[in-house]
């Protein structure tokens, strides 16, 4: 264990101030448009053209690095800024963005993209720039094993000896009530969750904790977002594809139902295939996939374009188990990765079902504001294509302090105690690779 303490007195709960960048900055597009003019309206984009010297508040640097490549972006060309936050508003706006940015490249420039972050709110603005400097790199891989059934155990760490053990009597509390009001019929499913902050002796390097969470978590999207204003940067490595998008090709890889890893080979095992096989870990995870395919049928022209396993699979991350459907769709021509993004989020696997009855529940039971924890973190370009993961396994950094977030499934069944300890697994995703986790 390291020099980490908790911080029994959190900082107040993230807000997310509106970035506003200041018009006397504004750059003149290099040449006029070559993409044809797109009507303002009043849900379209005001994009605003700002230097990319790294010194405007639009340093904006953002990795996002999937299995096998890595984007690195940083300085902001345009912000998306929309009057309204929902799918066809925010579709929209970037396409025109995308398209005027397109116009304005020098020659020899790549295709512009749309980098950053969504909230869990999906009506509260979202970070979202075309960034002045783009990079695409392979992922190289750093020798921890990828598929865990085959070449033993990842690194494990021992919550009972690390932070995330810590009692949280309002975490265990909440779930408690959660599961009478779900009894009591309120609703399906609730994703509740919690934060933990610690403090570090020093400032945070960054560069080492995303190498190593990318070491314990080989299949990760490991993401490093820096926040509008002073709140810090959002570092994580979830898990979980809300959804990609390749030419016309969607895919999505929902988890819900989890275990924690073991140490021990032959009890790591006994804990998947007793995953695989329980029946509240089940339903929670149904409530997931069920809900994509609905949405999902109004994005393909034919049934038969649409792929859902009838049943999960196992996922191995460095600390759990979980259950995971690879689902595959072709979509009707025209879809934007961001019009899926915004239809399909929250899904129950972060929020719970129904949507609006879980939504309430965690309104009143959750005492943080979850910010983009819970949210999206990705890239779209102008024809469509895109890749954005949920924002799991993560904390918002702000020089040596760290906001850790958790959460779990909550069905009728589930207890307190049992959601406790998953979330303090789930804590040490980050916190091992932080160096906070024994
Ligand atoms: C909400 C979280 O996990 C979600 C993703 C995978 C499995 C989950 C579960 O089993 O409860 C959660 O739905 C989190 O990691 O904070």
């Amino acid at each position: 264990m390291t020099g980490f303490t908790v911080l029994d007195d959190p900082a107040p709960p993230t807000k997310m101030p509106a970035v506003a960048l200041d018009p006397a900055h504004a750059r003149r597009p290099h040449r006029a448009p070559e993409t044809p003019d797109t009507p303002e309206t009043s849900a379209s984009a005001a994009p605003t053209w700002t230097p990319d010297d790294g010194a405007s508040p639009g340093h904006a640097e953002f990795r996002f690095a999937s299995p096998r490549t890595g984007l690195v972006a940083h300085g902001v060309r345009a912000r998306l800024d929309v009057p309204s936050w929902d799918g066809p508003a925010v579709a929209g706006a970037a396409h025109e963005l995308l398209a005027r940015a397109a116009g304005a490249r020098w020659a020899g420039e790549p295709a512009p993209i749309l980098v950053g972050a969504i909230p869990f709110d999906p009506s509260r603005p979202a970070h979202l720039v075309v960034p002045a400097h783009q990079s695409w790199h392979p992922v190289v891989s750093s020798g921890a094993p990828a598929d865990t059934s085959e070449e033993g155990p990842l690194p494990v760490a021992r919550p009972e000896h690390a932070l995330p053990g810590r009692d949280d009597a309002v975490f265990r509390a909440a779930v408690g009530r959660a599961v009478s009001r779900l009894e009591d019929g309120a609703a399906e499913k609730v994703v509740l969750a919690r934060t933990l902050d610690v403090s570090a002796p020093e400032p945070l390097d960054r560069g080492a904790v995303r190498a190593a969470v990318r070491r314990a978590n080989p299949d990760a999207y490991v993401f490093d977002v820096e926040l509008p204003g002073d709140q810090g940067h959002l570092v994580g490595a979830s898990p979980e594809l809300l959804v990609s998008v390749r030419d016309g090709v969607l895919h999505s890889h929902p988890l819900a139902g989890s275990a924690p890893r073991s140490a021990d080979p032959d009890e790591d095992r006994a804990t998947a295939q007793r995953l695989l096989a329980s029946e509240k870990d089940l339903r929670e995870h149904a409530f997931v996939t069920d809900a994509i395919r609905e949405v999902l049928r109004a994005y393909v022209d034919r049934e038969e374009d649409l792929d859902v396993p009838a049943t999960p699979e196992l996922v191995a991350t460095s600390h759990l188990w979980h259950l995971g459907t690879p689902l595959t769709a072709r979509l009707t021509s025209g879809t934007s990765v961001l019009d899926v993004v915004y239809a399909l989020h929250p899904t129950p696997a972060v929020c719970g079902h129904p949507q609006d009855a879980a939504r309430e529940l965690i309104g009143s039971l959750e005492p943080f504001d979850r910010g983009f924890y819970t949210g999206l973190v990705g890239w779209a370009d102008q024809a469509g294509n895109g890749e954005w993961a949920i924002v799991l396994r993560c904390g918002v950094v702000r020089g040596a302090d760290v906001r850790l977030f958790a959460g779990a499934g909550v069905v009728v069944g589930s207890t307190p105690e049992g959601e406790h300890a998953e979330t303090a697994v789930k804590f040490s995703t980050l916190l091992s690779a932080l160096g906070g986790v024994s």
